[in-house]
């Protein structure tokens, strides 16, 4: 089942990127980019992680009018990453638009709500009812603009996965039982997230900041 686990590589720097990519590869499924990484490396960077042989997972998280969305997505296209992010707050027509400029093969998925958020920050936003009810809100817009999927917490997976039986679900903010939580704020254990229909599970600094990477993407794995 470690298959299913996205390592995040949250650095700008390549040369660790790739070598926390060496040691955890046959304890992964895939290698997530996001934006630290892509604003030191670019595409060419991008790349060269996509030569060690891994699935990439391209974690832009664009969120801008249609227009720009849309040629922004044009602009990776030669990248064929496996997946793609973008914000389903962008709102429909820029769903549509960023799911027509990818390649046929490329997931694009859409964040609902950032699982470093909570109740008080969605009330600061002007956003009403609960991260439940918005991460609802939000898979719905994203099924019917006719992307992939969504990203979302451990905490509403289940219930979005019931909306969208063939959606594909991301969860990210996922924590082992004895590991540091830090700015996530909705979080579950990997294996909770697995149970209520996560599709890939994205870890980052459990496996990152660990002394021994290896070990603990295999332990993480061991759970599921
Ligand atoms: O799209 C994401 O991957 C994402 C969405 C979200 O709601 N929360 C979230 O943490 N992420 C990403 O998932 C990773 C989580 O990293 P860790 O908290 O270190 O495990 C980071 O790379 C985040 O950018």
């Amino acid at each position: 089942m470690s298959n299913r686990i996205y390592v995040a590589l949250d650095t700008p720097d390549i040369d660790r990127a790739k070598a926390i990519a060496e040691r955890v590869r046959h304890h992964v499924g895939g290698i997530k980019l996001g934006l630290e990484f892509f604003a030191a490396n670019g595409r060419t960077g991008v790349r060269e992680m996509a030569d060690l042989g891994l699935p990439i997972f391209l974690d832009l998280k664009l969120h801008d009018i249609p227009n720009t969305v849309a040629k922004a997505v044009q602009a990776l296209r030669a990248l064929e990453p496996a997946i793609l992010t973008v914000h389903a707050s962008g709102g429909r027509a820029m769903l549509e638009d960023a799911k027509a400029a990818a390649p046929a093969g490329t997931k694009v998925v859409a964040v609902t709500m950032l699982t470093s958020l909570d109740q008080r920050d969605l009330d600061a936003t002007g956003v009403t009812g609960t991260p439940h009810d918005q991460v609802l809100r939000l898979t719905e817009l994203a099924m019917r603009a006719g992307v992939d999927g969504i990203v979302c917490s451990g905490a509403e997976v289940k219930a979005a996965h019931r909306l969208w039986p063939k959606g594909f679900f991301v969860v990210p903010g996922v924590r082992p039982t004895d590991s540091v939580v830090g700015d996530q704020k909705r979080v579950v254990t990997p294996r909770m997230a697995l149970d209520n229909g996560a599709s890939i599970l994205v870890v980052g600094r459990p496996i990152t900041q660990a002394e021994d990477p290896d070990a603990a993407a295999r332990a993480i794995g061991a759970t599921l």
